[in-house]
Order: structure tokens, then sequence, then C-alpha cells
């Protein structure tokens, strides 16, 4: 037998794998690496951070990366060297975190690697029936494979939309096995470049866990102050704050069908880019307002997005808590727009129920490939329209 298979036999049978899991969002603010100790599988899931850290990307990653970024013409030279390129800029920051943690390559069982999300494209954005859903991530995880010498599991997504899925969100495989409740009904909010939440309802409830992306998170806001500022971000929305909503511009954003169609769903800076912006202005005859009117009508957007979704799935429910994750938690005009429109909900950061909201979504990646390895596609077969499926491709180092 390959001696690579032999190791990876025995780590599937392990009560506990050491799984280093990665994520890279939409915002290219870094690399988020999360060491986690990862117990049983299934229900028995046990999940310990045992170290993380966001290795920032620099501005000439960060330019390659936006030459191809959920663009519909690009330059294929530049996506197929970005492909390889990341997965070795990937390896190299594993290798340099293991270092700094003072941890042995050999030490840790498995990479769970969910790559760059370079063009999302599900049959309702493109309106085609020509090609199936797609997406798709880079990163080539033989890359992170032979640079750390670890086996490495990459490229999530496309299971999932092979099994019938849109490839998203996969959020809620690991929210359901690790974060259903006895008493509470929850929503699991992140705000990262698109908001999503997973809906948990508590224990013995009829009604069945799924996840879906509701909108904007903070994407539209990013690109804004990109184009308008060269910044990265609105940092604790101390623009928006100078600014205005404009009413008519906040209506013309919201008339999107995306908003209105049913859960599940996804998008992306496919559809939630400047462009829809502009179209929006020119619609609302709103093509003057200052830069700070337009980012607190983005602010209360991504909001309104967010909490209309969750209104929608909560009208009939008591005791209903959310717990907000990802970048948008750090956003204090954003989460005040929440909090206002939710006012008998309870809301509070994901710290809350012992994970920071920062790490997330990389033990989320962890935790896939503990299944894929060690669990069973049985144990998320309670997740509505979502595939019961494992995920993640095989990379082995040598
Ligand atoms: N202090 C802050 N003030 C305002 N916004 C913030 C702050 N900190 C983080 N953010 C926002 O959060 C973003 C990063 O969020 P996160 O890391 O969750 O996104 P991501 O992983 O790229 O998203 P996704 O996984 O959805 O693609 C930043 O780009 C910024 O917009
Ligand atoms: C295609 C893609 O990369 N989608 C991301 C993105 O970022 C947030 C939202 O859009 C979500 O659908 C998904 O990521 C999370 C981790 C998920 O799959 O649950």
């Amino acid at each position: 037998m390959n001696p690579q298979i032999e190791k990876l036999y025995h780590i599937a049978q392990q009560k506990e794998r050491r799984i280093i899991g990665l994520m890279s969002g939409t915002s290219l603010d870094g690399l988020d690496i999360a060491l986690c100790r990862i117990g049983n599988s299934g229900q028995e899931t046990t999940l310990f951070l045992e170290n993380f850290i966001t290795i920032p990307y620099n501005t000439i990653f960060r330019q390659h990366v936006r030459e191809i970024f959920a663009k519909r013409q690009i330059d294929q030279q530049v996506l197929c060297g970005l492909h390889a390129y990341i997965g070795k800029i990937h390896g190299a920051f594993i290798n340099q975190a293991l270092k700094q943690w003072n941890v042995l390559p050999s030490d840790v069982d498995l990479i769970a690697s969910h790559g760059q999300t370079v063009y999302h494209a599900p049959q309702r954005l493109t309106g085609q029936t020509n090609f199936p859903n797609s997406t798709l991530q880079i990163g080539d995880g033989d890359h992170i494979a032979h640079i750390t010498g670890i086996l490495t599991l990459s490229d999530f997504r496309q299971k999932h939309v092979a099994a019938g899925g849109e490839g998203a969100p996969l959020a809620a495989y690991g929210d359901h096995l690790l974060f259903t409740a006895e008493t509470e009904n929850r929503f699991l909010l992140n705000i990262g470049g698109i908001s999503n939440f997973t809906f948990l309802p508590k224990q013995g409830s009829s009604l069945k866990a799924y996840a879906t992306d509701l909108g904007p998170g903070n994407t539209m806001m990013n690109q804004f102050v990109f184009e308008q500022f060269g910044l990265e971000m609105d940092q604790n929305a101390q623009i928006a704050k100078k600014g205005m909503v404009n009413t008519a511009l906040l209506k013309a954003l919201l008339t999107t069908s995306f908003l209105g169609a049913e859960f599940p769903k996804t998008t992306g800076p496919e559809l939630f880019n400047l462009a829809y912006l502009k179209n929006a202005q020119s619609v609302s005859n709103t093509s003057s307002l200052t830069p700070e009117d337009i980012l607190a009508t983005l602010n209360k957007f991504a909001a309104q997005a967010i909490t209309d979704g969750i209104k929608r799935t909560s009208k009939d429910l008591e005791n209903v808590h959310i717990y907000v994750s990802g970048g948008g938690v750090h956003n204090p005009l954003l989460m005040k727009n929440i909090r206002e429109a939710l006012p008998s909900m309870s809301v509070s950061s994901f710290s809350s129920l012992g994970l920071n909201p920062d790490v997330k979504e990389a033990c989320l990646f962890a935790l896939l490939a503990n299944e894929t390895i060690a669990g069973s596609p049985s144990h998320v077969q309670q997740i509505n329209d979502s595939p019961a499926v494992c995920m993640g491709k095989i990379s082995l180092p040598y």
C-alpha cells in the first residue's frame, strides 16, 4: 500500500485529529489559519481551537486577485498562474504559522483548504441552463500538500454542486453538528463579503436546519471605499457615520429579485458590485449624493437584506437568538442598524458561544475535512435543501 494512503487510513481511525482549517474570503484581507483538534465525528464531534492567525495579503497579491475576481472577462494566463501562485502562498503561510506556534508539520494530520473564490455562477445569476450551477475556488491543494508535507483536502464546493446544490453555503454542516441548542432557536449570522445565516431550530422542533446567503455583507461598502478613497474598509464605520441614509437609493438597491427569492440561495460580488450601485443611483436619480451618504445607505442596505431575511424565517418563532460572526460584527453602525430592525431578538457576538467570530469559517472547513475522512454523509442528512455528501479532494504530499 502507498504509505501515504496507509497514513490516511490511520488518521481516519484516530479518536482525535489535528486539522488546520483555511479560509480566504472575498474581502481579500488575508488567510485565516485555524489549528483545530477535532474529536469523533457527526453529532459526537468536539472542536477545540489550539491556535489562530490571520496572515495579511500584500498589495501585490490583492491586485493580482482583483484582476480576475468576480469578472466575466479576464486574462486566462493570470487565472492559470494564480491557481498555482495562491497554492504556493497558502502553503508558505501555513509553514510560517506552524513555525510561530512551535508545531511540527508531522504533528498535524490534515489541512482543509477553502481556496480563493474567483467566480460564483449559480444558474440563478446567469439565467442560463446551458451550464449547471458552478463556482470556482483556486489555490491548488497539491501545492499546499507538497510545500507543507501535510495531507491536504481542498475544493470543497464542487461535490455540493455535483449533488445538486449551488456550492454554498456550506456553513450549515458544521453549525448543525456543533451549535444546535436544546432550548433556543438560533440564527448563526455570518457577515463577510456576503452575509449568510444558518437557521438552527431548537432540538426536537419539527423545523429543519438550513443555511442561505442573504445579500451583501461588507462587499459593496468595501468596493465603494476602495474606489472613492483607496481604503480597504470603512473602519469602524467612520465615513458612513458622517452621512445620511437616502431612502430613494435604498429603495432602488432593495429591488433586485435575488432578495425576494426563496431560501436557500447564494450570491456574490458578481451581482452585488459597483455597477449594481450605479444602476440603483441612476434609477433613483441619486447620482450626485456625497460618498458619506452613499456609504450610510450601503450600510443600511446590507443591514436590511440581513434583517428582512431573518424576519421572514422567524415570524412564527419565539425564543430566537442571533449570534454574529465575520468581519461585519466589528462595524458598529451595521450592528446598530441590525439591532434596531430586530428589537425583540437578542443579537450577540459569536464569541458568546465560545468561539472567536473571526475564526468560525476556517474551523468550519477543518470540520468538513474531518467528516470526509472520519465521518459519513448520513451525519448531515437532516439539513434541509442541501445534499448529504462528504466534500473535498485529497492531495498527497509526495
Ligand atoms: N473594524 C471594522 N470596521 C468596519 N468593518 C470591518 C471592521 N473589521 C472588519 N470589517 C469588515 O469585515 C471584512 C472582513 O470580514 P471577513 O474576514 O469575515 O470577510 P471574508 O472572510 O473576506 O468574507 P467571505 O467569507 O464572506 O467572503 C472587512 O473587509 C471589513 O469590510
Ligand atoms: C462561493 C463562496 O465562496 N461563497 C462564500 C461567500 O462568503 C459568504 C457566503 O458567500 C457563503 O455562501 C460562502 O462561504 C461560507 C463559508 C459558506 O459556504 O458557508
